[in-house]
């Protein structure tokens, strides 16, 4: 399953207002099983793209395609997890888990499922708990179990590990690795932290500041799992190509404050 996104370029139509570019030309082809991170300046259309390959947005021009078929909604053939776990309160953990799966599988096979996914992120003692007797990163890891219980070959994820203390951040990050690993999932991943994007992914797609253009198809090739010596230099090399756009932003930003 290849996902394909075809000159894709997004305008969004705000009242009163000039419409906002947020995407420009995008052109990107994910083989099957690759772990490919989104990285760019704030606002730059990295959750944007990401919500046009869930389905979730549509673009103004040009077509994504997965596995040869046109993104036009949301489907059991993608899964996302989003930076805060959006559990249902009132559901237990399990049931949270089981709740996207209730129309297409038996009671029984959903408490496999369940039990499957809740050990692959360690949280087989907690699924009669409720959401509010867990931690933020015990939370997100529930968010992972549910969308990795679809089953679906891509895996989308916005800045999942976002709102969470430093330590955990590490620890989520090596889970999701060894899922990736274990499983072949494809994994789109959205993230503000150059050493994350280095430490997980095949391919960091460098954007643009807005309009997000792609400026760098930045391969890392380094053996797993990633040490931070050898993650150093690569650190900087990014930030290198990062630098002038995060400048941009910087002064558009002051650019705005300035006439008011
Ligand atoms: N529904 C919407 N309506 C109007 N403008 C939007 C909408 N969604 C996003 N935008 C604008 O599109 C641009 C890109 O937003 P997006 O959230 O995709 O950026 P991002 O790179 O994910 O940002 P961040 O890293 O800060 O999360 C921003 O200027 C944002 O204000």
């Amino acid at each position: 399953m290849c996902l394909d996104i075809n000159n894709v370029s997004k305008y969004f139509h705000r009242q009163g207002e000039q419409s906002l570019q947020a995407l420009q030309h995008i052109h990107l082809s994910i083989e099957e099983g690759e772990f490919v991170s989104l990285l760019g300046p704030s606002g730059c259309g990295k959750s944007t793209l990401l919500s046009m390959v869930a389905g979730l947005a549509r673009p103004s021009s040009g077509s994504l395609k997965l596995a040869n078929q046109e993104i036009t909604e949301p489907g059991p053939d993608k899964s996302m997890v989003f930076q805060e776990p959006a559990l249902f309160p009132w559901m237990s953990v399990k049931e949270n888990v089981t709740f996207p799966l209730r129309k297409s599988m038996p009671k029984q096979d959903r408490e496999i499922a369940a039990r499957q996914y809740l050990k692959m992120v360690h949280l087989s003692q907690f699924g009669s708990n409720y959401p509010h007797e867990l931690s933020g990163g015990m939370q997100q890891r529930v968010a992972i179990a549910r969308a990795l219980a679809m089953d679906s070959g891509l895996l989308l994820m916005d800045e999942p590990f976002g709102a969470l203390d430093e330590q955990t951040r590490h620890v989520l990050q090596e889970e999701v690795e060894k899922i990736w690993m274990d499983t072949g999932k494809t994994i789109v991943f959205v993230t503000h932290s150059i050493r994350e994007a280095i430490k997980l992914s095949d391919r960091i797609i460098i954007m643009s500041a807005r309009p997000g253009t792609i400026i760098s198809d930045f391969k890392v090739d380094l053996n797993r799992p990633r040490q931070q010596k050898d993650m150093a230099l690569l650190e900087e090399e990014v930030m290198a190509i990062l630098k002038t756009e995060i400048d941009n932003v910087m002064k558009e930003e002051l650019q705005y404050a300035g006439n008011y």
